[in-house]
């Protein structure tokens, strides 16, 4: 562990040094998250009177990186992947949501400004199904907090550093949340949107709640629309009699037997 975290940073650390130095020498611009990190960092340490303690250290941009790939790159993989297995298993939805995508884009590729044209009004189909899958597959299914000082949780008093699980997988099977087909794939129960899916306010966080919300979702949701739209166009796909069906957490919510999936050229 120890020498892949030493590898990975050295990586980055000469990526990001180069970098520093094309963005100082004016050979390159804004134009992806690691020079807009870098440079904004660089014009806060420029503007401050006292550059201590302001700007991004080379080690605070490695974290960002780190959690950036982590974050954004295994949520929408392991997101298309359960979504690809339930259109598998559940083939009318499959059929449902290729429909709109043809009717939406025809043959032509879908990009973001197709999406955005469309205002996504007219992907609502591909929404609810992503909704379904991520509630019934979060990619991650815990989220943590640490009590800084003591404070009142519901009727519970709690003191300073105890850790409060919030489990996103068990609301996500709560019947009492989500009614008696809880365990059923029914993107249908999405049709009014988050809101009106259940009958609390605060049920669904699959992407987190509050001041540190999943800064990527918007992102993640285009991508996968995107990516779901392309396979559909051009392929209908059903498990292979290999698979086996064992979903299993490790770190994100993983098939334990791989995903084997039969694709047809459509
Ligand atoms: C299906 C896709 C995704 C899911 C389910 C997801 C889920 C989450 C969750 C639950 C959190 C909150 C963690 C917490 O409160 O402790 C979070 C935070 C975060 N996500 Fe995502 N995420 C997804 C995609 C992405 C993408 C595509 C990116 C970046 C391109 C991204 C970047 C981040 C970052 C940077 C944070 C930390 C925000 C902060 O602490 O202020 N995520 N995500």
């Amino acid at each position: 562990m120890k020498e892949i975290h030493d590898e990975i940073g050295t990586l980055l650390r000469g990526m990001i040094e180069k970098r520093e130095k094309a963005l100082k020498l004016g050979e390159v611009d804004n134009e992806d998250l690691l020079s807009v990190l870098i440079d904004s960092s660089l014009k806060e340490i420029h503007e401050h009177k006292n550059p201590k303690n302001v700007g991004l250290s080379i080690d605070e941009i490695i974290e960002e990186c780190k959690l950036f790939y982590f974050a954004g790159q295994e949520s929408t993989s392991t997101l298309l992947l359960w979504t690809i297995v339930l259109l598998s298993m559940h083939q009318e939805w499959q059929e449902r949501a290729r429909e709109e995508v043809l009717h939406a884009f025809g043959r032509s590729k879908p990009d973001f400004d197709g999406l955005s044209r469309l205002k996504i009004v007219s992907s609502i189909k591909v929404t609810m199904i992503l909704y379904e899958v991520l509630r019934l597959y979060p990619p991650f299914g815990l989220l943590t907090r640490f009590t800084y000082k003591e404070m009142k949780l519901g009727g519970i008093t709690l003191p300073s550093g105890v850790l409060v699980g919030l489990p996103i997988l068990l609301i996500n099977h709560d019947r009492e949340v989500w009614g008696e087909d809880v365990e059923e794939f029914n993107p249908e129960r999405f049709s009014g949107g988050i809101s009106k899916a259940t009958k609390y306010q605060f049920s669904f966080f699959t992407f987190g709640w509050g001041p540190r919300i999943c800064i990527g979702q918007n992102f993640a949701l285009i991508e996968a629309k995107i990516a779901l739209a392309m396979i559909l166009q051009h392929f209908s796909f059903e498990l292979s009699p290999s698979y086996v069906h064992a979903p299993h957490v490790r770190i994100s919510l993983q098939p334990q037997y791989g995903a084997q999936i039969i694709f047809h050229k459509l």
